[in-house]
């Protein structure tokens, strides 16, 4: 499993059916969430977070641990808008937030649910996207960490300077790592001919998507290079973070985030003769990694969702739009939205399991080409390039 900083869940909430109780041992916190963490007391009155105990400035402890009596317990504890606050025996009180007791709960340890790794970014990013020059990617493995590390701390990164023919930009992509074959073959040059039977293969305008949302795993990284467009306008790309748009859905409106986290959708490409693609199984919009929690991977692309005719429960069907709707208005408002007209030479990569992209129609005769590369191999390349081998292989 990848190297995963925990960071703090958003709003964590109290159980509004149960209290905080508490033994001759520890404190129980049941959450909203259904779970409950229990803190003994020996270590939360170890924790206390006033200034008395906890220099404000430094951040350093300056309780003495070993003054605390092992059968210490609270007086009271009580429960407030905003966090915890216990009233010792001997007097001393101490308060901790929600958000800290959240994040900190050891006894279960609760869900993270994104690695502050991560550069979220909205439209604003136009004033200073991620970007890498193509000499640098090609001649040394220096610009590769430097490329793959962007890409995975952004979700995207241009790349200046790339020569304006496929045989270069196949070059760059091999960089990273082999190309990921797919129905739409290795490297492509496409057009809108419906060459093949997709919608981009047409002058469409294309919503904010993520890629091959039909296959069990969707391809890891897509890269773009604009060959030519000429006698029309249009086509601008449109980027959009989707983790971000996944945390402000998360704050906003933590039941349709639920949903969107929970129900599994269908999803198919079927339009080429002899073909049709579908996962093994249904996957959520959003999914979060079966060991630490977190958001890792984004679904979307409503144009490819087959027909949903599962439900454990038929009133869930009008909650499932509420929450598509509600996730859609998050990832077309202004601020989420990031538009860049590519042109030939500025080749465009990013991660298919954060990023969502998108294009505006166009007319006139356009040609880009690129290709995919599985999330194995990017990620193995981000690391390898990025640490020391064996820092790699020691957290093995
Ligand atoms: C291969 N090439 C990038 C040209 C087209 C891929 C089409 C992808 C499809 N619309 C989807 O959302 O999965
Ligand atoms: O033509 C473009 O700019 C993007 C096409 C697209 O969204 C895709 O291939 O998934």
């Amino acid at each position: 499993m990848y190297m995963y900083v925990d960071v703090l869940d958003a709003r964590p909430k109290l159980s509004e059916h149960h209290k905080i109780l508490f033994d001759d041992k520890k404190i129980s916190i049941p959450w909203e969430e259904g779970k409950t963490s229990h803190f003994q007391h020996l270590w939360i009155r170890d924790h206390c977070q006033c200034p008395e105990c906890f220099h404000p400035d430094t951040k350093q402890r300056l309780l003495n641990t070993f003054s605390i009596p092992n059968h210490v317990r609270p007086e009271s504890v009580e429960a407030t808008e905003t966090g915890m606050q216990i009233s010792w025996k001997n007097g001393h009180k101490s308060f901790f937030t929600w958000e800290w007791l959240h994040l900190h709960s050891y006894n279960p340890r609760l869900e993270r649910y994104l690695s502050p790794q991560f550069k979220l970014w909205g439209s604003e990013i136009t004033e200073c996207p991620p970007e890498v020059e193509y000499e640098s990617v090609m001649e040394t493995e220096k610009g590769v960490a430097e490329w793959t590390r962007k890409i995975y701390i952004y979700g995207f990164c241009y790349i200046n300077g790339v020569p304006v023919n496929p045989d270069a930009t196949k070059a760059l992509i091999e960089r990273i790592a082999h190309i990921q074959h797919t129905h739409y073959g290795g490297f492509w040059s496409f057009t809108s001919d419906l060459a093949s039977k997709d919608t981009a293969y047409t002058s469409l305008p294309l919503s904010a998507h993520t890629d091959t949302t039909y296959f069990s795993s969707p391809a890891g990284l897509q890269l773009f290079h604009l060959l030519s467009h000429t006698g029309g306008t249009g086509g601008q790309t449109l980027l959009v973070d989707g983790f971000r748009a996944a945390k402000l859905l998360r704050d906003e409106d933590p039941t349709s985030y639920r949903i969107l986290s929970n129900t599994r959708i269908p999803a198919h490409s079927s339009g080429n003769n002899g073909i049709s693609i579908q996962p093994y199984a249904p996957f959520p919009v959003l999914n979060h990694h079966p060991v630490n929690g977190e958001l890792f991977q984004v679904r979307w692309n409503n144009d490819d969702r087959a027909t949903m005719d599962r439900w454990n429960d038929p009133d869930e069907v009008e909650a499932f739009y509420d929450a598509i709707r509600s996730w859609n208005e998050v990832l077309k408002r202004r601020e989420s939205e990031y538009w860049e007209q590519l042109v030939p030479g500025k080749a465009l990569i990013f991660d298919n399991w954060r990023v969502l992209h998108g294009r505006a129609a166009f007319d006139g005769s356009r040609t880009m080409c690129g290709a995919y590369v599985s999330r194995d191999d990017f990620m193995s390349r981000f690391m390898m390039t990025n640490s020391k081998r064996e820092d790699v292989l020691r957290a093995l």
